[in-house]
């Protein structure tokens, strides 16, 4: 089984300091500090409306931060998605972002276009290295469908395929601009667990293939069992970050966000249980007292 690495990071891939993001008289992050190392998979969590996603688009140039500053391997990052992508980081969405009426092969295409250099008069007129340069496109599209799982289904339309290879598909897509860092908002939403465990196992092969890596997810049993390092985001505040036994057992993040501990916590489906026995008992003693 794959398990998260325990060397420490050597270098710095992302670095972001002191980002800080105001909507009017709203703050929805402040000034958060957050790196990310090469090799590492790193969470990012938080309750709703904490400032997660403010965050990401803060990263990846889809906000200008009000404050702070965004490097990617030592360079300041334009606050400019497609020179952000173009920097090698590359994000999916909490909410799937797909070409819905095009092939899945098509969508991976798409995502390449940060990475092929051909210019608009060569595509147009179709020349030898356009054609060359849509060949090793193809060819680089299906190896990422290959690495997802989705290669047979690459003439599928996007919106004929289930959830989970929905999402499959946003981080193949994503894949296709080659990045040193994946920004994944929430991969796991909505998933059965099964597609989680099996997301859990893309995660750790795509930073096995040197991709660094940084989530941002609700289910704490995916973030605990796959981060070197949790940062937990609380009002906009960083609260807490370190190894998950460190942040799992923080009596603050517990209070803000967890509500019970997450060790040896019970199922749904025991708390459930206790519910029904424990109603039931009511309705025999308050029908013991009618009698
Ligand atoms: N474009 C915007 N304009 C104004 N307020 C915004 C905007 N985007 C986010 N906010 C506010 O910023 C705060 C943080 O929202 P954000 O979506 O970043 O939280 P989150 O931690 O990602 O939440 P969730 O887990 O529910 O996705 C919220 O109060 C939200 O309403």
């Amino acid at each position: 089984m794959t398990t998260p690495t325990t060397t420490t990071a050597t270098t710095t891939v992302l670095e972001a300091t002191g980002v800080t993001m105001r909507f009017g008289g709203l703050t929805a992050v402040r000034d958060v500090n957050l790196t990310v190392g090469e090799g590492e998979i790193v969470g990012l969590i938080g309750p709703n409306g904490a400032g997660k996603t403010t965050f990401f688009n803060c990263l990846t140039g889809l906000y200008v931060p009000t404050e702070g500053k965004v490097s990617y391997k030592g360079t300041v990052l334009p606050p400019q998605p497609h020179l952000v992508t173009q920097a090698g980081i590359a994000r999916t969405f909490q909410n799937i972002r797909l070409f819905a009426n095009m092939t899945v092969l098509e969508n991976v295409l798409v995502g390449r276009h940060t990475r092929t250099k051909e210019g608009l008069w060569s595509a147009l007129l179709r020349g030898p290295g356009f054609k060359k340069a849509e060949k090793a496109s193809e060819e680089r599209a299906m190896e990422l469908l290959e690495f997802t799982g989705l290669a047979k289904k690459r003439d599928h339309l996007a919106r004929n395929l289930p959830y989970g290879e929905q999402r499959k598909l946003e981080i193949a897509r994503a894949l296709a601009s080659d990045p040193g860092l994946l920004l994944l908002d929430e991969p796991t939403a909505g998933m059965n667990p099964q597609e989680t465990r099996a997301t859990e196992e893309l995660v750790f092969a795509i930073r096995d293939q040197g991709i660094a890596v940084l989530v941002i997810e609700h289910d704490m049993r995916f973030i605990f069992n796959l981060c070197d390092r949790v940062s937990v985001l609380v009002q906009g505040e960083k609260l807490i970050e370190g190894t998950s036994d460190v942040v799992q057992g923080d009596e603050r993040v517990i209070a803000a966000y967890l509500g019970t501990p997450f060790e040896g916590a019970p199922e749904d489906s025991a708390i459930e249980e206790v519910q029904a026995a424990e109603a039931a008992e009511a309705a025999d003693a308050a029908e013991g007292n009618d009698q």
